[in-house]
């Protein structure tokens, strides 16, 4: 996008792909300007939506598992609130992740790296060396299970950075393996069957920021894709709206409920319910007048986890997915474009090219 600035080091000009250090635009560089055919058509999203909200507070167990099975099955994205994470704890999150998108270039390109292999970096985009067009976000990206083994090469800047994130993950892992349990129960599983099938979980995540942009229209933060891990714990922007979900052929927008957390299945979890529940396409979009951000927790399986559906699942449905590890599934996601075809529709097996 930008030029490499004369006699600066390699690390330097490269950090200028960074969108949040780089000066304003007024019009939107050429390599981020999407073919008209894949635009986001602004004007077409629904906003109002039916997307689920799910009191997780409520006393009745079966409420919360029948509410969650619907939710999975029609949507797959729902909210959650009363999911026992503070508005303090959350407003801290999200106010460390800005502050660290605004520290000074020098102290981010410290940080940046286009090599999805890395456990912890900064970057821009989907995968900037493999794509054509690229997206209007930058992404700090960090593994974050075991803590103790990745804290040490978080960003030690802004000061309380390592503290609170750490803090975040820890609530939002054990508030996604809650859900598991709900999950598991309400495919007529035991309890703890995801979570046991996973293995020794992994947990990554994604601290998006998606910068003021001179044409919306053209462009997008993240196109449609869908989440390649088990489950998404979404912290969203509480004034940006952006987040849009894919249902029956319309975009729908998914406006945050205040302080919730929105649920996402990802790929996994709709290759171990024999495509019951769904891992719906999804997008982020921008604005012209306002920076959003949002704090994305990917839980998934452990590199060696077996996915394929449970014996109960497949006694009157032949699998649709064949098995695999976790591992050959992150590799072929990672070495696609984000928005091509569904990465699971990769592993089916005959009976699900039939579906
Ligand atoms: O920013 C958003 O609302 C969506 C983020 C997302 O889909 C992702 O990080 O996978
Ligand atoms: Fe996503």
């Amino acid at each position: 996008m930008n030029k490499p600035q004369v006699g600066g080091s390699a690390r330097r000009s490269r950090m200028h792909q960074l969108l949040s250090t780089t000066p304003h635009h007024d019009t939107l560089p050429e390599n981020y300007v999407r073919p008209e055919s894949e635009r986001p058509r602004l004007s077409e999203v629904v906003t109002d939506s039916n997307i689920p909200v799910i009191n997780l507070s409520s006393s009745d167990k079966n409420l919360i598992i029948s509410q969650i099975a619907n939710a999975c099955e029609n949507y797959g994205f729902f909210q959650v609130v009363n999911h026992g994470i503070t508005e303090e704890m959350l407003r801290e999150v999200m106010g460390i992740g800005m502050e660290f998108f605004r520290l000074p270039p020098e102290e981010k390109a410290k940080l940046y790296s286009d090599d999805p292999a890395k456990k912890m970096r900064l970057s821009t985009s989907f995968n900037v060396k493999k794509e054509k067009v690229h997206n209007w976000r930058d992404y700090l990206r960090l593994h974050c299970y075991p803590l103790e083994d990745f804290v040490p090469d978080w960003p030690a800047k802004p000061e309380l950075f390592k503290e609170i994130m750490s803090t975040y993950c820890t609530q939002a892992r054990q508030l996604g393996f809650r859900l598991f349990g709900y999950i598991s129960e309400s495919l007529g599983l035991e309890e703890d069957y995801i979570e046991k099938v996973l293995g020794k979980q992994e947990q990554h995540m994604a601290v998006n920021y998606y910068p003021q942009c001179p044409e919306p229209e053209l462009t997008y933060g993240l196109p449609a894709h869908t989440d390649p891990n088990a489950l998404t714990i979404l912290l969203q922007d509480q004034q940006v709206t952006g987040l849009q979900v894919l249902k029956e052929g319309k975009w729908i927008a998914v406006d945050p409920v205040p302080w919730a957390l929105t649920i996402n299945i990802g790929d996994q979890l709709q290759a171990l319910s024999n495509g019951r529940y769904r891992s719906v396409w999804h997008r982020a979009v921008v604005n012209s007048n306002k920076e959003r951000m949002s704090i994305a927790s990917f839980l998934c399986p452990c590199n060696s986890a077996l996915i394929c559906p449970p014996k109960k699942l497949t006694e009157r449905s032949p699998a649709i997915y064949r098995s695999y590890t976790y591992d050959e599934y992150y590799k072929k996601f990672w070495s696609r474009n984000l928005d091509q075809e569904h990465c699971l529709e990769l592993f089916k097996t005959n009976s699900g090219e039939q579906n």
